[in-house]
């Protein structure tokens, strides 16, 4: 069984992996970049507990990580408690799949892990967004190249800003809107967060196949991508495990 840990700017995701892209027990922690090696210790100690599995399970492990302040200390300890050293995501493995960008050291190794995925389960050219704390789509060729990507405000963060800097604008925890065109304030900003993100994914996908010339297939992962997916007009494969499924693979290709 796999330990897995995605560490993005909102959560750490920890995870045990019995098969692909599925995790048998998972924990979930706000991103504090002063959480310090016994946190990680004490919450791998309560994931595999969970469940009522023993450390002797792990056989292997794999870190994903955005953000470098925190790596060193989920490294440390897994280390200290599986004696294993996890493989640490990065762009020079065997990724499946080649980078083609200015400075490939510099890309997110959430999607290189996402593109590494969806190399294994989808053809042609692909364009997948990843909807976290960011949204990003990253671009792949047909021959398996990944040629850039698109980073923008993720849907959260986005609203966050709004209401922060409009006196006007309540603090709002996301609902489904009534529709596009809303009666009041409240209403009319459920509408902005689901249809801006939902109208902003179809006319990227309409953008990328123009400038690639050929169809691409559209993919959609991350935290958010759940609420506003179903308001998209464009066709798109909501696959929430995607990243989950490229940390099996980049494991499976580099261990
Ligand atoms: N299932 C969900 N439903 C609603 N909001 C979510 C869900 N999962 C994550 N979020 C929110 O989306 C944002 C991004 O979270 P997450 O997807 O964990 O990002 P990251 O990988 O960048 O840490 C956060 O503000 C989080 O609270
Ligand atoms: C774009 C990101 C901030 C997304 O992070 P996330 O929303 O998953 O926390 C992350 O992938 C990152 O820091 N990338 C480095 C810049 C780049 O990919 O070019
Ligand atoms: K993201």
């Amino acid at each position: 069984m796999l330990l897995t840990v995605d560490i993005g700017n909102t959560n750490v995701v920890m995870g045990l992996m019995p098969t692909r892209g599925e995790l048998a027990s998972q924990l979930r922690f706000p991103t504090d970049k002063r959480r310090t090696v016994r946190e990680f210790m004490d919450g791998f100690e309560a994931l595999v507990a969970m469940h009522g599995f023993d450390f002797s399970d792990v056989t292997g492990a794999v870190v994903s990580s955005v953000v470098p302040e925190l790596t060193e200390s989920v490294v440390a300890s897994v280390r200290a408690k599986t004696n294993l050293e996890p493989l640490v995501v990065n762009y020079k493995m065997n990724l499946g799949f080649s980078i083609d960008m200015d400075t490939p050291e510099r890309l997110g190794v959430d999607m290189i892990a996402d593109a590494a995925g969806a190399v294994n389960d989808y053809d042609g050219a692909l364009a997948i967004f990843d909807m976290g704390t960011a949204t990003t789509c990253s671009v792949l060729t047909s021959d398996r190249t990944y040629i850039g990507s698109i980073i923008y405000p993720g849907v959260v963060i986005s609203q966050d800003a709004l209401t922060a800097q409009c006196s006007q604008l309540p603090f709002i925890k996301f609902e489904k809107p009534k529709g596009l065109i809303g009666k009041n304030t409240v209403e009319c900003m459920y509408s902005g967060v689901l249809y801006s993100n939902a109208a902003t994914i179809d006319g990227l996908i309409d953008r990328i196949a123009d400038e690639l010339g050929e169809p691409v297939t559209a993919i959609a992962t991350g935290g958010v991508s759940r609420m506003i997916v179903p308001a998209c007009r464009r066709k798109i494969v909501h696959d929430p495990n995607l990243l989950l499924k490229g940390l099996w693979d980049l494991y499976k290709l580099n261990a």
